[in-house]
């Protein structure tokens, strides 16, 4: 089963299935034995006792799953499920979108018939993907190039959407900036760049975008991993901005309910992706499948138009290690240890390369 929060069919029939248990458990009326009162044979209580509690344990069996089920498909049926229109003429952004994840959401996207507004560095790239867009249906496709260390830039991606699409309907975050897959180095100016890369220019272009969002009633969707949750090792400057992302959006998400302010906020938890540059990094070394890109980009646009709080993709290999980080975090530390070819981790590590699209104006 592919990932959502609240696709959590087991965990849920069980909770069901306690409740009724504990609502049936309360209206069984209890034999009183009152040594006062009582005038026949205390073996015929027994029995009548025994008799009456199989017969409830029969009932049990049979109408704690029945009511279970009832109530589990209640619950489904009553849910919206996600249908391509959803994002027909939406206007979206979507950053980091010259490759991976990115650029196959800019791909749905543009099938689904969306008006879509993408950014990165490499112009040439963002060319592409916008030609493509073109040709698979997109309602409208632009490009602007330029890099997240610039704040002025990424709220300048954002003013873009209201000059040439006159607002926006979905924001999706999803850059990240080049770092390291080995041992922390100390380099303290890295992780204050990556932070500015992966975490600030998301809170510029959410303060930006908000006005649109709010008049369109829209959603922000935040791409981070499972980096993003637990400590892995060899992410050290990467993890602090996901779960920095995790605090600020998780956070802002209970002012929005407080406020009534109707925008839905997805925060993506993310496996291992067969992206070009993740498994460049680190396909060597681990010992766990990457899932597909395309996939994962139709599970997150999924999730956001849905208005998920949190999408787990792959949900099997994401959300149940999450479930043991609570109550056994030794024991998910081990196991994630144990999934590493250590003797492979390398000291040589790959860094940031020049940016090789400007800051600019758009092209459309
Ligand atoms: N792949 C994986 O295994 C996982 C990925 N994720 C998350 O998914 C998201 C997408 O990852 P993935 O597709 O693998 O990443 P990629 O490395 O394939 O793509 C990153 C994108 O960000 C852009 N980018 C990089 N630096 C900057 C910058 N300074 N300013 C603006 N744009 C920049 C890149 O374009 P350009 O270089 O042209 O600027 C590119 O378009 C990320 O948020 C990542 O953390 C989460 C878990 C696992
Ligand atoms: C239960 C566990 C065994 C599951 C393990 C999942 C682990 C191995 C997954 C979860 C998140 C993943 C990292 C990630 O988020 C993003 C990137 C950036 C990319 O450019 C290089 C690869 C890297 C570091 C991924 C490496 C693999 C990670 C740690």
């Amino acid at each position: 089963m592919q990932s959502k929060e609240r696709d959590t069919f087991p965990t849920y029939l069980q909770t069901v299935h306690k409740g009724c248990q504990l609502l049936l458990y309360c209206s069984i009326p209890t034999p009183v034995i009152n040594n006062n009162t009582w005038k026949g044979s205390p073996s015929l209580l027994a029995t009548q006792t025994r008799s009456q509690l199989s017969g409830m344990g029969r009932l049990q069996k049979i109408l704690i799953p029945f009511l279970g089920l009832v109530l589990a498909f209640w619950f489904y049926s009553a849910r919206e499920t996600f249908k391509p229109e959803m994002l027909k003429g939406k206007r979206v952004i979507v950053t980091g979108a010259s490759t991976g994840i990115g650029e196959e959401m800019a791909y749905h996207l543009a099938r689904m018939g969306s008006h879509i507004l993408i950014t990165a560095r490499t112009e040439s790239k963002l060319q592409k993907v916008v030609e493509r867009c073109r040709e698979l249906g997109a309602a409208s496709a632009q490009y602007i190039s330029g890099t997240m260390e610039d704040m002025a830039f990424a709220e300048h991606v954002v003013k873009e959407a209201q000059t040439s699409l006159g607002g926006l309907d979905m924001l999706i975050l999803n850059h990240v900036g080049t770092s390291y897959f080995g041992y922390f180095d100390g380099d303290v100016g890295h992780i204050r760049k990556l932070l500015e890369i992966n975490f600030l220019s998301y809170v510029a272009m959410t303060v930006s975008a908000l006005p649109m969002l709010k008049e369109s009633e829209g959603s922000i969707v935040v791409v981070s991993s499972m980096a993003g949750k637990v400590g892995f090792p060899f992410t050290v400057p990467y993890s602090a901005t996901k779960f920095a992302l995790d605090g600020f959006f998780s956070s802002l998400r209970q002012e929005f309910h407080i406020q009534n302010i109707n925008v839905s906020i997805t925060l993506c938890i993310l496996g291992f992706i067969d992206t070009e540059r993740a498994l460049h990094a680190a396909a060597d070394v681990l010992l766990v499948p990457a899932a597909p890109r395309a996939e994962c980009a139709l599970e997150i646009l999924k999730g956001g138009a849905l208005r998920y709080r949190e999408l787990y993709y792959r949900y099997g290999s994401t959300r149940l290690p999450l479930l043991l980080r609570d109550c056994a975090a030794e024991l998910l530390e081990s196991m994630v240890r144990s999934r590493y070819r250590l003797d492979r981790i390398g000291s040589g590590q790959r860094r940031q390369s020049p940016a090789d699209g400007a800051a600019g104006s758009p092209h459309r």
